[in-house]
């Protein structure tokens, strides 16, 4: 399949809510190559529609974190590769792309004042009400705002994580993994957060997810991973309907 073909375009994304074919990311031609000569990513060309959960699945291996560390220069890709809103993103200054691109990984770190690091660095002192606010948005109440790191679940810790991320308004949402470490019931927490953020703030969502189910319900288009190169792109629904070999062999395997 050429790479013409993999175009992400919103008709492809089943939604009537959208911002007029406007894309957020344009990738294209996105290579990495190892220090040992090893190919990591084999031509990315893909868009993330503005406004979009776009899911992102595939073999451990096939470079599913790669991409997303390129999206907010974790790793940094090559000039002309990679565009935000229309701009090279390695033109951006990397912590203002950092606050509109913004990360949560598969495990959270916490410290007490992580959510109001960010703000406070743009010289911003979020009040208690703005840290509460903050909170709500990732579903927990204020108590959480005096209670350390060590006195939080992996769950409860994960949504201080992304009240932490979110404090600092970003655009776009970059998600790693990010309810495995979680029960079922903080997983389906995390997951309404991430639906009421898209619905709510027009967030624009590229999120990697080993479970099919998981990205079944999020998202709203995915995109096939295999020995990085995105091989295929589907609606949630059409997931079964994977023609390329090893992509209906994960698939298979996973469900
Ligand atoms: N800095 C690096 N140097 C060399 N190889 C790397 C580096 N980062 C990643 N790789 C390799 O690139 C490939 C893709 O890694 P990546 O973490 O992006 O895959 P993934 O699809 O996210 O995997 P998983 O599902 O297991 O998390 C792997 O073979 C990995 O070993």
């Amino acid at each position: 399949m050429s790479a013409e073909h993999l175009l992400l375009t919103v008709d492809d994304v089943d939604d009537h809510n959208h911002d007029g074919g406007v894309m957020k990311f344009q990738i294209r031609d996105l290579r990495k190559v190892s220090d040992a000569g090893v190919p990591i990513l084999n031509g990315i060309n893909v868009g993330i529609p503005k406004g979009k959960i776009v899911g992102i699945i595939g073999p451990s291996g096939s470079g599913k974190s790669t991409l997303l560390r390129a999206l907010n220069r974790l790793w940094e890709p090559p000039s002309d590769t990679v565009f935000l809103d229309g701009r090279d993103i390695v033109d951006l200054d990397v912590l203002g792309l950092r606050r509109k691109v913004g990360m949560l990984f598969q495990l959270p770190v916490l410290f007490q004042d992580n959510i109001r690091y960010g703000p406070n660095l743009r010289g911003k002192k979020l009040t208690d009400v703005e840290v509460s606010k903050l909170l709500t948005l990732a579903d927990l109440d204020s108590s959480f705002l005096s209670k350390t790191g060590g006195e939080l679940s992996v769950g409860q810790a994960q949504r201080v994580a992304l009240a932490r991320t979110l404090a600092n308004e970003p655009e776009v949402l970059l998600l790693d993994e990010p309810t495995s470490a979680l029960d079922p019931i903080s997983t389906q927490n995390i997951e309404d957060v991430i639906v009421k953020l898209k619905k709510k703030r027009r967030m624009t969502v590229v999120m990697v997810s080993h479970s099919i189910k998981q990205i079944q319900r999020v998202a709203d288009v995915v995109c096939l991973l295999v020995n990085g190169e995105i091989v295929e792109i589907l609606k949630p629904n059409e997931l079964s309907e994977a023609k390329h070999p090893m992509a209906q062999r994960f698939l298979q395997l996973s469900s």
